[in-house]
């Protein structure tokens, strides 16, 4: 039997974006793929919240959905108010993709300032050069800010993009497995760098992982999700406290989440 799960009452006046009942299909070669099924949930301004689930439970589809780049089947999402159409043309989101997608042609510096270049008609041009300078110094990109793409390492180049996304100051972002293409240790570096982004821009973040430990230290709130068809089984509230850094990870309730997580994949998935 689906599962759907409430976390607070629909339309919740202070949430940041609401999913009421939403339910998406796709027709592929004839057939229907039912995608995901009655998905509700609020989330609150400012909170960070990981999505985690089995391939193809549906995962980047809400973000996709949230983003306004689908459009639900059934049901209903609001963004700040706003269709997610309306809001992706108010430049309410940034995004950070897996893969970086730098433009090769354009300094560390110039892919930065690259966004805020092209929304600059835009009421939301994102921060000054200064600022973006800062941000790439905080990042530790600040002796690389003239070097091109191909002169970065993988890790470097995934940096640049989260700058990209912070720099242009947007109140939602939308995150989508940024660090999976990395190797375990720079990951780790750079999953707190961009917690200590975030803690100083506060915007509302939805992340996809399949990393348990990664769901946990990141985020507010953990949502899980069920395949066949995608659905929320298991919300875990992550009361671990903040700023978070690598210490967190030796709590003995960072593990007890851990397995939280781990319990609620496995029972959402039998
Ligand atoms: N454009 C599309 N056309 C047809 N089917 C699609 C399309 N996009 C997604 N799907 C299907 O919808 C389901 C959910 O896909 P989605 O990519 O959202 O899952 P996911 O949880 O992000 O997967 P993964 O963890 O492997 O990235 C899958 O069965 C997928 O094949």
């Amino acid at each position: 039997m689906t599962q759907t799960i409430e976390t607070k009452p629909a339309h919740d006046d202070s949430a940041s974006i609401c999913f009421d009942q939403v339910s998406k299909w796709f027709r592929r070669k004839g057939q229907v793929v039912h995608a995901l099924s009655r998905v509700s949930l609020d989330i609150a301004d400012g909170e960070f919240v990981s999505f985690i689930g089995p391939s193809g439970c549906g995962k980047s589809t809400l973000l996709r959905l949230a983003g306004g780049l689908l459009e639900p089947d059934r049901g209903t999402i609001d963004v700040k108010g706003e269709t997610p159409n309306t809001a992706r043309r108010l430049k309410h989101y940034s995004f950070i993709p897996q893969h970086p997608a730098l433009l090769p042609w354009r300094t560390v510096r110039r892919n930065v300032s690259m966004l805020g270049e092209v929304n600059r008609r835009a009421s939301t041009a994102g921060i000054s050069a200064e600022a973006q300078l800062a941000l790439l110094d905080q990042i530790g990109l600040g002796s690389f800010i003239d070097s091109y793409p191909k002169e970065l390492s993988g890790g470097m180049q995934q940096r640049v993009s989260i700058a990209r996304a912070f720099a242009l100051d947007a109140p939602v972002m939308l995150m989508d497995e940024p660090f999976s293409a990395l190797d375990e240790i720079t990951r780790s570096e750079i999953r707190y760098l961009l917690l200590d982004l975030w803690s100083q821009a506060r915007s509302t973040v939805l992340f996809v992982t399949h990393s348990i430990p990664e769901a946990v230290v990141m985020s507010d709130r953990v949502i899980v999700l069920g395949a066949r068809p995608g659905r929320v089984t298991d919300i875990i509230n992550v009361d671990l406290p903040r700023p978070r850094h690598e210490a967190v990870e030796n709590s003995d309730r960072y593990h007890y989440l851990v397995n939280e997580v781990r319990v609620a994949l496995r029972k959402g998935s039998s």
